[in-house]
């Protein structure tokens, strides 16, 4: 059942209880209902902030008999306050004479800040305590619940929304509008719970934060629905984060195209965040969530061509990411040589969009650079959930181990340290080639990483690149010797990888018999 379709007349807004943490916004609210005759009910601070505007306002304690209690803690919990915002239109009104209750149209009410209180390090235990909301979700509820006659504000957000509803309804609200604020006011307090659950059930004996609390409670908002999941007899649906992190998939903006289908995006998460890492212009292109082809130029249209170059047969259909904004000439050379899902940039020239515009079909999506990234990596098993961390760390040059009797050159670590970037979002065993800022060759997603890197070498070939005088990175460290041979055979010159092997003094052996250069970095990039 849709919104649009509930059944129910407007309902005049005759008196409203006002009750805000946030008082943003809150005095042009009052005085738009006031100045619709809405008779003001408030409690304590917010009261104040009213009275000094100099609106009329009735405190809640005058309502109800009882003072403001315990700091706060009791305030608006009482049955006149309850009764005021439950009770039914026809249904209720005999026992709402009877007990002397008003009924109360519109809350206005959003809760004490426990989010932003229990995310600062300086609180104290006992203030995220005290900043746990009780008679405020109560009332949500309530208004929420009976949203047949009651409408509901918790975000400053609404209030210009409401305002002008109210304008043009000669005071009174719709149905529509009260449900859907109904429904925006139970998964506030949905979001509300669920900060206060993770926060108390992650606190140890010593009421230190651990990482992962005893319960974990989610909340995701739905961007769109998908034509279908990752094959068309699934269906699917794209979600994001309440608060998206600056920088990640989920802020993009779609400037044209086709919908988005569920490999798009997934495609398009793995293209944006290896593209994004890199400081020089660059293009990364994705097939089947894996780079196909990566580099990095003096601008984009250079780091597109060699990017490209690496695989042009997979190239075909690819997601391609830029982390600079997209030229003109750039797009057309793209868009007149080949099928492509989507294009990724943090911005478009006007040029290169009327470009674009040629091909309707070409998904496009703009999505501004930011600092963040997921703190946590989640995956679905049978009837679990694998929680971690997301793996964000970077390796610099200075951690590099050099273990060979050869150190890499100068130009050798550049390459290292790009094709280990790579490395990074490259389905395991992952293996690149890589040289001069471009891959070269990649082999991804095999079981074995000997199988991986002559994949690697047969697409260089394919592509008719010279692999002699290139670097390998390698995801994991190799078990047994035969990788090195294999690269020292295709004229792999130089090799990074995270060593740890059992038989890493054999590996470095062979490294030095072919009079190659090694470096570990201690740290490992599988990917599932
Ligand atoms: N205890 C109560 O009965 C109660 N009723 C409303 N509140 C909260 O008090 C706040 C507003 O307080 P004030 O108007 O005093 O600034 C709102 O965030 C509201 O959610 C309450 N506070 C906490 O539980």
């Amino acid at each position: 059942m849709t919104s649009d379709r509930l059944p129910g007349p407007n309902v005049a807004i005759r008196r409203a209880l006002l009750s805000v943490s946030d008082k943003t916004g809150l005095v042009e609210l009052a005085h738009a209902l006031d100045k619709h005759g809405v008779e003001l009910l408030s409690t304590g601070g917010t009261a104040q902030a009213l009275r000094d505007a100099g609106l009329p306002v009735r405190d809640v304690a005058e309502v109800t008999g009882f003072p403001e209690m315990m700091d706060g803690r009791v305030k608006t919990l009482h049955p006149l306050v309850h009764g005021g915002l439950l009770g039914r239109a026809g249904i209720d009104d005999a026992v709402m004479a009877q007990h002397g209750i008003g009924a109360i149209d519109l809350l206005v009410l959003n809760l004490y800040p426990f989010e932003q209180v229990s995310a600062n390090p300086a609180s104290s235990f006992e203030d995220i305590i005290e900043n746990i909301d009780i008679g405020g979700p109560a009332m949500l509820r309530s208004a929420a619940k009976n949203f047949a006659r009651v409408a509901v504000a918790t975000d400053p957000a609404q209030y210009a929304g409401l305002v002008d509803e109210l304008a043009a309804n000669d005071g009174a609200l719709s149905a529509k509008t009260r449900f859907s604020l109904s429904v925006a006011a139970f998964n506030r307090v949905a979001q509300y719970d669920a900060a206060i659950s993770n926060h108390l059930s992650a606190l140890d004996d010593a009421h230190a934060q651990q990482l992962f609390p005893a319960q974990s409670n989610s909340n995701f908002v739905k961007v769109m629905d998908l034509r279908y999941g990752e094959n068309p007899h699934q269906h699917g649906a794209f979600y994001r984060d309440l608060w998206p992190v600056p920088g990640t998939l989920a802020t993009f903006t779609q400037l044209q195209g086709k919908e988005l289908s569920f490999n798009n995006l997934a495609d398009a998460d793995a293209a944006w965040e290896c593209v994004r890492q890199f400081e020089q212009p660059a293009c990364v292109i994705v097939k089947h969530a894996n780079p196909c082809g990566v580099a990095q130029g003096a601008a984009c249209g250079d780091a597109y061509e060699l990017a490209y170059a690496t695989d042009p047969t997979s190239a075909f259909g690819g997601i391609i990411a830029f982390n600079t904004t997209l030229d003109a000439a750039t797009a057309k050379v793209i868009l007149d040589r080949q099928f492509v899902e989507v294009l990724i940039a943090p911005d478009f020239d006007d040029a290169a969009l009327a470009y674009c515009a040629k091909k309707t079909n070409v998904r496009v999506l703009k999505i501004p650079h930011g600092e963040g990234k997921n703190n946590f990596d989640v995956k679905r098993v049978g009837s679990g959930l694998l929680m971690q961390t997301s793996d964000i760390r970077e390796v610099s040059r200075d951690e590099l181990k050099v273990v060979t009797k050869r150190a890499p050159t100068p130009a050798e670590l550049d390459d290292l340290l790009f094709a280990w970037r790579i490395a990074k979002y490259v389905k395991s065993n992952a293996i690149v080639y890589a040289r001069d800022q471009r891959s070269i060759g990649i082999g991804a997603g095999q079981m074995s990483r000997v199988v991986s890197a002559k994949i690697a070498a047969l697409k260089a070939e394919e592509a008719g690149l010279t692999v002699p005088g290139s670097v390998m990175a390698s995801d994991a460290f190799f078990p047994f010797r035969d990788g090195i041979d294999a690269a020292a055979a295709a004229g792999i010159k130089a090799v990074i990888q995270p060593g740890g092997s059992m038989r890493d003094a054999e590996v470095i052996a062979a490294a030095d018999e072919h009079g190659l250069a090694m470096v570990f970095t201690g740290i490992r990039h599988f990917r599932h």
